[in-house]
């Protein structure tokens, strides 16, 4: 039964983590949401890094596509200091924007990517031709997104339960997003009948974004605490796992928000099925196998207190790692832009990244 497409609330399309406004880098602010709808305005290569560090805006597409706006930043700066020796002293900014956090590929990805653009030669003012090359890794995000958001779709059977894990939507992405735009495709043609979320401690992008995000296009979000997971899929009202990525190694081992490798465990278990969305921008070849992805270390005191409050515990000490890797032999399907792997190797995702 196709679901008439619910009357776009253009959540999605009004809502960009990430815009080049003015001369500026327009964030919203992804530490309020949903309590606060708050911007931040970045002027500069250090608040492009601090910003990306802080996770003002967060995601691996988000990560990447904000790098490149700061890439321009970082020219206009270098090129107004001296318009004989930016490029020279430009390599200092992006290895400062990239060394931002390390885990999603796509951050290095869009470094290099602007970098060969100022290699290639750039005559003269070098900000508009950056900008151009910018603003073409967002346009280009979010038509992935929309494929994705298709290709994943298709694989779904119509009045299916699925369940999410972080957030991957517009908010992750330069649009729409990744999993969450297979789970907006999937909800418009009624493949999707309910939506099930992880809260995803200790940052919530789940209960705080994900939620946000769906519940301003209506469409119906049942949040439950990450330990639920398993006991959900025994309920036997999820036929799905949808996530999405920040680096897929090159024998497609996937490194995603922790919390997903148990996931997908449960997932195995009890016979649901367990799909990985991500633009090609998050396929690392140079990376052979989930165990040469750096897992980020983040803070204990996003685990030992929640809203600024400590709830551990004094003299309790924490373990944080914001990722962890799910072995390939986990995942069902592998959705990118260019089409699905069905139970992706290394042979298969050579053979589709050489597709072009
Ligand atoms: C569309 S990829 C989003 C990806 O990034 C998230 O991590 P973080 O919120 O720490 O940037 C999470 O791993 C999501 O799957």
């Amino acid at each position: 039964m196709n679901r008439p497409a619910p009357a776009p609330n253009l959540a999605y399309d009004r809502v960009r983590a990430v815009e080049w406004v003015e001369g500026r880098i327009r964030l919203i602010d992804q530490r309020v949401l949903p309590l606060h709808e708050a911007y931040v305005h970045l002027d500069t290569v250090e608040q492009t890094a601090e910003a990306i560090r802080d996770m003002v805006v967060r995601g691996a597409p988000a990560i990447g596509v904000t790098a490149a706006y700061g890439v321009v930043l970082a020219a206009r700066d270098r090129y107004a200091r001296s318009a004989g020796a930016w490029t020279e002293a430009i390599g200092a900014d992006l290895a400062r924007i990239a060394a931002a956090r390390p885990t999603a590929v796509n951050l290095a990805w869009a470094i290099a990517r602007m970098r060969g653009v100022i290699e290639a030669g750039i005559a003269g003012d070098p900000v508009p031709r950056l900008l151009v090359e910018a603003q073409r890794i967002h346009a280009e995000d979010i038509a992935a997104n929309r494929a994705m958001g298709d290709h994943g779709a298709d694989l779904i059977a119509p009045g299916s339960g699925v369940l999410t894990h972080c957030n991957t939507g517009a908010l992750a992405t330069g649009g729409y997003g990744t999993a969450l735009g297979v789970i907006r495709s999937g909800y418009a043609t009624g493949k999707i009948a309910r939506v099930y979320a992880d809260e995803t401690r200790p940052w919530l992008q789940g209960a705080r974004l994900t939620a946000w995000e769906l519940s301003q296009e209506g469409i119906p979000v049942t949040m439950i605490a990450d330990g639920a997971a398993a006991w959900l899929m025994r309920q036997g009202k999820v036929q799905w796992v949808i996530v999405g990525a920040d680096r897929i190694a090159a024998n497609g081992d996937v490194a995603n928000k922790i919390g997903t490798y148990m996931t997908a465990l449960a997932a195995r278990h009890h016979g649901l099925r367990f799909m990985v969305v991500v633009p090609i921008s998050t396929i690392d070849l140079a990376t052979p196998n989930g165990e040469a992805i750096p897992i980020e270390q983040r803070p204990e005191s996003e685990v030992l207190a929640f809203g600024g409050t400590r709830v551990a515990a004094e003299g309790a000490s924490a373990w944080n790692p914001a990722f962890d890797i799910t072995p390939a032999g986990l995942v069902d399907a592998l959705v990118t832009e260019r089409g699905v792997v069905l139970a992706p190797d290394r042979a298969k995702i050579a053979a589709l990244m050489a597709r072009g």
